[in-house]
């Protein structure tokens, strides 16, 4: 039997019941950890639900799989031991069954090895690609696909399904390089596109999002405040609900979200908020920032600096501004990642993605160190993850994958499965068993979707590349305004917050003035940082905030300039 192209799309059953199928495939993982077979259902439901990079991952660790039964490698016995009791289950699963295939004669004779090799090499290679390549396809890491699709034509020769992928890819290349002035023929692999974007979502299954409105989260995170705040507190906010169309609308919705406030009246110019972080990420040489909190370091002069720089004594790969940050460091996530190189050489255009990356790989770090879930990390937790609210169950079952929630998180095959699988395997953390309840792909792009709203980043005063980023979890609760009440700025490894002294001139004049609103907080008001250049105009920023604020911003004076 010849599986096609997608044939394993949901027929007949609801929605729930795709669902607890899936959960009940997640939950018994920890069972089954290193059976191909559990891996390729679990990556079936994946894609009967609309997820397909969650699909491709679980296909990709089946493709390992098949490499551990086949070779002496480190899991080769769990593998083949897991191979061996998969034998009975193939049979039974049509869509991953072939006529031709041993596991019948091999389920006979579950001693022999050659059997279980010679099935897990073929049919289960075969499902694991057939899901792999199409899903790559659908998220638009067409290099990948492409790579993984010569590599199924070459273990499988005229296979049709991988045929129709090559004519679907090449189709799809040649629109992506005439849509660039190029043509397909004489570009290098290298230069496919293999980025794309896949669903921004809270994952039905998601256990560790809090209900961030309840009475003891805003209690917990008022407490943290007051560390680094006292004159500060966070409430729930109602902000305008934003659209794309910069139509004034004379009923606005709004929404609820958190927001942090005045508990009483300051004046301009007093710092109201000075927070340190350690989910920080630097894409530079380590000797110039701190690797804890990112302050920058003096310059060694001296070779009596130079041997009194804190430093990590087994790695003597990472520096420090001082013994607190050293000691954070090591308590909190070094050791887990002491001498495994973390940095990747990127092009320009790929250096602010890598900072996300490097996000990623030090939540992975700090959750290692401190045995917790990623997302019950206190740098995580409670932040804001912009997640679409388009129930998952209204559009399931869509005619394509695609479904009709939109695509607004940004997906590399690399940035999102193969480099942080890399780096669990560096740490030496099973990365079978280890998924899908702590380190998987779900948990990975939950991650990146707060982190993409969250992060502030700084440009390097060498080439304006961006070569720091953090997540500040307690600043980004602020919210926006083109007329903010507070100045911020990251700098000796704080984030601070401080009442402006003047407020912004609006353009055309207010009142015929040219003035401002008055500065200073009053007890009660919101705190309204700036995340853009307040000095663009209103059409610049209206621009910027469609991308980072989700539609047209409508504050007081974005309404004031548009309309003047
Ligand atoms: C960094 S978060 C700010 C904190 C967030 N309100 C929370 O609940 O954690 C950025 C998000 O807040 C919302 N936001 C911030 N300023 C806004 C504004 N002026 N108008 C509408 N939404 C805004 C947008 O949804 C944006 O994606």
């Amino acid at each position: 039997m010849e599986t096609t192209s997608l044939a394993i799309r949901p027929k007949g059953s609801s929605y729930q019941e795709k669902l607890d199928e899936l959960l009940g495939l997640q939950k018994t993982t920890s069972d089954r950890p290193y059976s191909i077979i559990h891996r390729l259902n679990l990556a079936k439901s994946y894609l009967g639900l609309g997820y397909p990079e969650l699909a491709a991952s679980d296909a990709y660790k089946a493709l390992l799989l098949v490499d551990e039964v086949s070779e002496e490698a480190e899991f080769h016995e769990k593998a083949l031991e897991a191979a061996l009791a998969d034998l009975e289950t193939c049979t039974k699963s049509a869509w991953i069954h072939h006529d031709g295939c041993t596991c019948e004669s091999a389920a006979k004779d579950a001693d022999n090895e050659q059997s279980v090799y010679g099935c897990a090499t073929t049919c289960w290679l075969r499902a694991a690609y057939d899901i792999l390549v199409p899903c790559l396809i659908d998220v638009g890491c067409l290099r990948s696909a492409f790579d993984y699709n010569a590599r199924a034509l070459k273990a499988f020769p005229g296979g049709s399904s991988f045929t129709s992928y090559q004519s679907t890819l090449s189709a799809r290349l040649e629109k992506h390089f005439k849509g660039q002035g190029e043509t397909l023929e004489g570009t290098d692999i290298e230069e496919y596109p293999d980025k794309g974007s896949v669903r921004r979502e809270l994952y039905p299954w998601n256990e560790y999002e809090p209900d961030r409105y309840a009475p003891d989260v805003l209690e917990f995170l008022n407490s943290e405040l007051e560390k680094v705040a006292p004159k500060l507190e966070v409430k729930v906010s109602e902000l305008p609900f934003l659209s794309t169309s910069s139509s004034t609308d004379t009923n606005p919705r709004t929404v609820k979200q958190l927001g942090v406030f005045a508990r009483q009246d300051i004046p301009p110019n007093e710092v109201i908020l000075r927070e340190k972080s350690l989910l920080t990420a630097i894409s530079r040489l380590h000797d110039t920032y701190c690797d804890a909190c990112s302050a920058a370091l003096p310059h060694p002069t001296t070779s009596d600096q130079e041997t009194s720089q804190l430093t990590c004594e087994d790695c003597f790969e990472v520096f420090y501004c001082s013994p607190s940050c050293q000691t954070l460091a090591e308590e909190s996530y070094h050791p887990s990642v002491c001498s495994i190189p973390l940095s990747q050489k990127v092009s320009a255009k790929d250096a602010a993605d890598e900072l996300y990356t490097l996000l990623l790989i030090r939540a992975i770090a700090l959750a290692e160190q401190q045995d917790l879930h990623p997302l019950e990390l206190k740098e995580v937790r409670y932040i804001w993850g912009d997640y679409h609210s388009i129930p998952p169950s209204s559009v399931y079952p869509s005619s394509t994958t695609k479904g009709e929630i939109p695509r607004t998180l940004p997906f590399s095959w690399n940035a999102n499965v193969l480099r942080p699988l890399h780096i669990l395997s560096q740490m030496d953390v099973n990365i079978f068993t280890s998924s899908p309840e702590r380190y998987d792909t779900w948990i990975f792009n939950t991650l990146y979707a707060k982190f993409r709203g969250t992060a502030s980043a700084r440009q390097s005063e060498l080439d304006g590349r961006p070569e720091l980023s953090a997540v500040h979890p307690l600043w980004c609760l602020a919210n926006h305004s083109c007329d903010p009440n507070v100045s911020w700025v990251w700098e000796e490894g704080e984030m601070r917050f401080w009442v402006r002294g003047e407020r912004v001139e609006w353009s055309p004049p207010r009142d015929g003035e040219g003035k401002g609103k008055e500065a200073g907080l009053k007890k009660g008001e919101e705190v309204f940082s700036h995340y853009c250049d307040i000095s663009l105009s209103v059409k610049e920023r209206r621009e910027w905030a469609v991308g980072a604020l989700g539609g047209v911003c409508v504050c007081e004076r974005c309404v004031w300039e548009a309309s003047h």
